[in-house]
């Protein structure tokens, strides 16, 4: 393993890489007095991660354990009202501290947990998943879902540290970490046709992706973000593929098959892949490029509704005004541009392009 840098994200927020995060984290959580701490897990990282990390940090505060159901399902008013119940009963007060260790469903979860308990309590995200390594750890975006609309509710603010620890990749079914590949894919797309180049030769199938590009997406979302914390304009940026993948993504978790929120996008980025060509200049050899990638990669991701069903999420998203259709889409690989009004033809002639209706 490699040595673990401290890295500054920002005036608050601290990133930590490696095998040294945890005695950072042992450090931070003395130097902050804290008068209990209160672990979000699930199942998976209660068993596998929970006692390394614990055993790591050696004595500790009073520690409490808040164990959620595994699962997009699990980001819900009801899971929230529950832990809000908990922790209450558990008398978390001002001075706890939350430590949210899984994938994005747990740091989505748990920051908004802590976000709004008494107000605000920090908390640290520890990452178990490439997707929320590279995107949902990071950023300060919290929340859940409500009805069929993904992150609903919710709040911006950053955790206090992140710890990054590569290794626990190694553990991850090869699904989950395409699908936090998609997100990078992404990043390239948006932002860097260089990191694109790099991606796109590396082979997701065979190996996890290195340090280097976990850091260089994080660097890349970042960057994004010192301009736009709050979204009001250029972060959006980090949207594309999301306005219809979380279509995709709400629709397919009604199913007995739920689609991998990084599969969900992946589709997403296809689809308005088809729609950058027709707004945002996108050529066409770049287009096929991009879909030729997706498709190579997520061949056995499929998904199937009605236009009806996806319009009437599509119509939802976060970054429409009014009645207007708002896209983030790419110009050229390496280059995203938001706000673009869309019409809804156009969006039903890009999902019938990539086969979604049914
Ligand atoms: O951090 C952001 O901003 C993003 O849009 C990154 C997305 O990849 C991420 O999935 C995010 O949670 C989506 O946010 P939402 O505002 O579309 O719900």
């Amino acid at each position: 393993m490699k040595k673990a840098i401290r890295y500054l994200v920002n005036d608050k927020n601290l990133i930590w890489f490696g095998e040294n995060a945890f005695s950072h984290l042992k450090t931070f959580i003395a130097k902050g007095d804290y008068s209990s701490i209160f672990f979000v897990v699930d199942e998976n990282t209660h068993d596998l991660c929970l006692p390394y990390l614990l055993q790591s940090l050696g004595d500790l505060p009073r520690c409490e354990v808040l164990e959620v159901e595994a699962g997009e399902d699990t980001k819900s008013p009801e899971v929230l009202v529950q832990l809000w119940m908990v922790m209450s009963e558990l008398q978390a007060d001002r001075h706890s501290l939350v430590i949210n260790l899984g994938g994005g469903v747990i740091t989505d979860l748990g920051g908004f947990l802590a976000g709004t308990y008494m107000r605000g309590l920090p908390f640290v995200n520890i990452p178990t998943s490439l997707l929320a390594m590279v995107d949902a750890s990071n950023g300060g975006k919290n929340g859940i879902n409500l009805a069929h609309y993904k992150n609903r509710i919710g709040l911006f603010q950053n955790p206090e540290a992140v710890c990054v620890i590569p290794d626990f990749l190694e553990t991850l079914p090869e699904e989950e970490v395409r699908s936090g590949f998609a997100e990078m894919l992404k990043h390239g797309l948006i932002a860097d046709a260089e990191y694109w180049k790099e991606l796109i030769e590396f082979d997701i199938a065979e190996e996890v992706p290195t340090e280097e590009m976990i850091r260089k997406s994080i660097a890349i979302k970042q960057e994004v973000i010192d301009k736009d914390f709050r979204e009001a304009g250029p972060r959006k940026v980090l949207n594309f593929g999301h306005t219809i993948g979380h279509a995709i993504e709400s629709l397919s978790l009604e199913t007995d098959s739920p689609l991998l929120h990084g599969e969900a996008i992946a589709l997403g980025m296809i689809t308005e892949t088809h729609l950058s060509q027709k707004y945002a200049a996108l050529s066409d050899p770049e287009a096929e490029e991009i879909r030729s990638v997706f498709e190579e990669i997520y061949q056995d991701v499929s998904f199937l509704a009605k236009a009806e069903d996806l319009m009437e999420v599509i119509q939802g998203d976060k970054k429409n005004r009014g009645d207007e259709l708002r896209f983030t889409l790419i110009t050229q690989i390496g280059n995203g541009v938001v706000d673009v009004p869309v019409s809804k033809e156009d969006i039903i002639e890009a999902l019938k392009l990539t086969k979604i209706l049914a």
